[in-house]
């Protein structure tokens, strides 16, 4: 027999298990232990000799090896094994480079994984996908992705998209009874529900069936494409610009050698310097280290409470312009508390605070109590048409669920109501809540087996569909002027920055249809919910301080305008002369009509997730960079039309995680503007250190470029080059990719995503900062070899420490946009750090004796440092002054 033919309960017992209990956790570590995780087997991923050897395939590297060999075989020992050991040591640092970014991309994978809910030792939790095991009684709402093959146990409205299994795209509606028949496909099965499909409707239960490669999924998975390690659009950038630059240091190089040559230096010691200068002035590293800049940055980000999907988002986040956010549990701490309450033409109001079940109805003073008319019944249905529930946890008090369904618990209890009122009816059928229809149904059933059913929702979307209303002498017809009362009430409480909801009723025959296309119409409307929920700390300041940044915030609800207006006013996000738009005249407008006014606008209310999408194109036929948050099934198409997708951690679907690049793990919009400044800094420090690298690379050229051309002998030996390249380039670069953000990083608009590497004067500080120090250092060569030109080394020590410490200042220099004064150099420690031990390997191989024939230096006097410090600093220090 299979699954699909089963009762539930000859399942409970096939698999040892109860639907009320779930598996207990000794089940759950055994079951485990013999089916492994519920993991679909991945592809490798590369071998570590592979990055290893990765870092020795490059063209100038394999020459410089290739030319070290000949030199070995020459006879000089001593070069050759130097220039080995530094080209090893180089692709060590690679390799750890490489590996480091690759395993924070793969905790990221790690941290945003899907969580399922399930049953355990009967309490509701909430674990990672892959530690589902077979039995496991689980809980699905629309947007999940199912996380594995599961019998359905209870379905209400429930509907799942199965493309990835069958490629149908059309929703399956799923049920829990079983199927007689036999050879089902999988989509025939519609009391199953498999690994990787979506719910796209609705919810429900079910008991997992299968896992991991014993899904219908599993079975499949290895006809599944591999995904391509995706580039971001910097890094593309880079290695087009990479390219560039390549052939202009060969040719540069090329024209080294050549000159070199030409005024009478021996070819072969030439040939070894231009390859050695090559290998240094190349930057093929670069796209590399900007690999691992963006992934420490997305590290930092975690901080922050902001995860990262796609590694291109960091650079995007930096150009956003506008944010467009959803109001409740973004702006607002999506907790609801019942306010007010408005019922038999009159306004009551509530006290107490948050889910707290301490607090009173009243009236004009009056404590109200259940035998006020229709109050009772009101507050009975809030409950019954409800599907969260209140927890008392270490005296406080709880809402597992949708906070707006909370707040009719709690203030069901200050009425008195009790739990146990639920033992004497019975739902039937629920109809969702979804912010499309912006309403939820059920149908209940009394002891006395009288059927009716409830909607409660917005109040625009319930009065047209209530015939009648309740009154304190029983149930009217609806009259025009109800409904102006009602209006009147609604328009108070939105005033007043509350959300409003309606609830209406209807008893059903014995033999009515329970089809929902026609249940909820001819409501009697009883009352409307006023609630509070009350703006995060943090946004106010975060709108400001983006505001500043050149960044427009702007609120995006399903509730209604004027609740949307008060609280928006209330954040200071609205300006005066901001403009509201509702859902309604949204639809009348064409995006080209939108966009000419979008500018204005602050607020869109009363929006359904579709508006969404036009108002992300409008945005960015405006020219704006977008980012938009979402939570919904329905809000996946605007997120992904979006430049920067973001979904929210603790509320949002997974199909929402999906589609979006940033995760909110705090739901909190305070984190998007942390991590806009983040976006900005980070690719801020991809420029600092483009620049430091670049700059000193131009110097080395230089330097020897300008000595072949006054006929002077060689300024550095090969191995000094190497060993440049490798130390100062090395630590000290990364280090700027740490570098703290420069103050007015967040007082600067955002930057054009158009704009060039080399925008913003970044191509004229290399250019003259790397002239410098190619002069600073010949200079220092030239005199020192004047006065001793039967000591060549002594000159080129002197060239080579002068070049070294030019760029280890010059690294400070490239920390601000402005000058090497705008900011304390001991602020980042890291680099600090990073220069004295550069310093450090300096001495050594100076003073070191051993060390001294390997790198053909010779140990400095203080009269020599003398001149050696006050050539170094003048590349950035005159530049200081200009501020260009
Ligand atoms: N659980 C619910 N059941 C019935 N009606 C609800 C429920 N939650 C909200 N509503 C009604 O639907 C309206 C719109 O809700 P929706 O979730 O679309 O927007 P929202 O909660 O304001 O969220 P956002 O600001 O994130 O768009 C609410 O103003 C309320 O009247
Ligand atoms: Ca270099």
């Amino acid at each position: 027999m299979k699954w699909y033919q089963m009762d539930v309960d000859v399942v409970e017992q096939k698999l040892h298990v109860t639907t009320k209990h779930g598996l207990s956790d000794k089940q759950v570590e055994q079951r485990r232990k013999q089916y492994g995780e519920n993991r679909l087997a991945s592809e490798k991923s590369t071998s570590k000799w592979l990055i290893f050897l990765k870092q020795f395939q490059d063209f100038m590297v394999l020459i410089l090896l290739a030319a070290t060999l000949v030199a070995g075989m020459l006879g000089e020992y001593i070069d050759a094994i130097a220039i080995m050991v530094i080209v090893l040591v180089n692709g060590f640092l690679g390799y750890f480079q490489e590996r480091k970014a690759e395993k924070s991309l793969a905790k990221l994978k790690e941290m945003s994984a899907p969580v399922a809910n399930v049953l355990r030792d009967g309490a509701w939790q909430k674990v990672l996908s892959q530690d589902l095991v077979v039995g496991d009684v689980i809980r699905i709402n629309s947007g999940d992705r199912i996380p594995a093959d599961i019998r359905v146990l209870q379905a209400n409205s429930l509907e799942t998209e199965e493309s990835a299994l069958t490629g149908e795209s059309l929703p399956v509606m799923k049920h829990a009874s079983p199927i007689s028949r036999d050879n089902l496909d999988a989509q025939d099965q519609v009391n199953m529900s498999f690994m990787n499909t979506l719910v796209t409707r609705g919810s429900g239960t079910g008991i997992v069936v299968g896992t991991g490669m014993n899904t219908v999924m599993g079975q499949i998975a290895s006809l599944m494409v591999k995904t391509k390690k995706t580039t971001t659009p910097l890094e593309h950038k880079l290695a087009e610009l990479g390219k560039v630059l390549i052939a202009v240091s060969l040719l540069l190089t090329a024209l080294v050698v050549l000159v070199g040559v030409y005024q009478g230096h021996a070819v072969y010691n030439m040939f070894l310097a231009g390859v050695s200068l090559a290998v240094a002035a190349i930057p093929e590293g670069l796209p590399a280290i900007v690999t691992v800049a963006l992934s420490l940055g997305v590290q930092r980000m975690i901080k922050k409470k902001a995860i990262v999907r796609k590694l291109s988002a960091v650079e995007t986040l930096g150009c956003a312009s506008v944010i467009c956010s959803d109001k409740t549990g973004t702006m607002t701490e999506n907790k609801m508390t019942v306010k007010e309450v408005f019922l038999n033409d009159k306004s009551l109001y509530v006290t107490g605070d948050g889910y707290d079940v301490k607090g009173n109805i009243f009236f004009n003073n009056h404590k109200m109590d259940r035998n006020y008319p229709n109050l009772e019944s009101m507050f009975l249905y809030g409950m019954l048409c409800n599907n969260a529930s209140l927890m008392l946890r270490k005296g406080k008090y709880y809402v597992d669920g949708d906070p707006t369904d909370g707040a009719l618990l709690v203030a069901a209890r200050k009425l008195g109501l009790s739990h146990q009122l639920y033992d004497n009816y019975r739902i039937i059928k629920e109809l969702p809540f979804d912010s499309d229809r912006k309403r939820m149904s059920v149908i209940a059933e009394d002891e006395n087996k009288m059927r009716f059913l409830i909607t409660k929702g917005a109040p625009e979307v319930l009065l047209p569909r209530s015939a009648y209303i309740m009154k304190e002498d029983g149930r009217k017809l609806m009259r025009g002027d109800d409904q102006q009362t009602i209006k009147r009430a609604i328009d108070g409480m939105a005033d007043n920055a509350l959300r409003t909801l309606a609830i209406a009723m209807k008893p059903l025959a014995k033999d009515e249809s329970l089809d929902s296309a026609v249940l909820e119409k001819d409501l009697s409307f009883i009352g409307l919910y006023g609630m509070m929920d009350p703006p995060r700390k943090e946004v106010k300041q975060a709108i400001s301080e983006s505001r500043e940044a050149g960044i427009k915030s702007v609120m995006i609800t399903g509730d209604h305008e004027k609740t949307a207006r008060a609280i928006a006013t209330q954040l200071n996000l609205l300006p005066e002369n901001g403009m509201v738009l509702n859902g309604s005249q949204l639809n009348n407008m064409s995006v080209g009509e939108l966009r000419d006014i979008i500018d204005q606008v602050y607020v869109f209310a009363r929006v359904t997730p579709e508006h969404k999408l036009k108002i992300v194109e409008a945005f960015q036929e405006e020219g704006h960079i977008v980012a938009m948050t979402g939570d919904g099934v329905n809000d996946a198409p605007a997120i992904k039309a979006s430049d920067i997708g973001i979904s929210m951690g603790e509320s949002g679907t997974d199909v929402t995680k999906e589609a979006s690049s940033l995760i909110l793990m705090d739901d909190n919009f305070a984190t998007i503007k942390s991590a806009i400044i983040e976006g900005r800094n980070i690719y801020e420090n991809i420029r600092k250190f483009i620049r430091y690298l670049l700059a000193s690379n131009v110097g080395e050229i230089l330097v020897m470029l300008f000595a072949m051309l006054l006929a002077m002998p060689l300024p550095l030996v090969p191995v000094q080059i190497l060993w440049v390249n490798l130390v100062t380039d090395g630590l000290p670069a990364m280090a700027l990719g740490l570098d703290q953000s420069e103050d007015d990083v967040m007082k600067r608009g955002p930057r054009n995503p158009k704009e060039g590497i080399f925008a913003r004067g970044l191509g004229f500080k290399v250019i003259s900062r790397g002239f410098l120090i190619g002069i600073v250092a010949l200079i220092a060569f030239m005199t020192a070899y004047q006065d001793n030109s039967d000591n060549l080394i002594y000159a080129q020590t002197i060239a080579f420490t002068t070049l070294v410490m030019a760029q280890l200042i010059h690294v400070f220099d490239c920390r601000s946009e402005h000058s090497i004064f705008a900011r304390n150099p001991f602020e980042n420690k890291y680099l600090v750090l990073a220069v004295l031990s550069s310093i450090l390997l300096l001495l050594v191989v100076i003073y070191w004796e051993p060390l001294q024939p390997v790198f053909h230096t010779t140990a400095l006097g203080l009269r020599d440092w003398a001149l050696v410090l006050g050539l170094s600093f003048l590349p950035s220090v005159l530049f200081g002054f200009t501020k260009k």
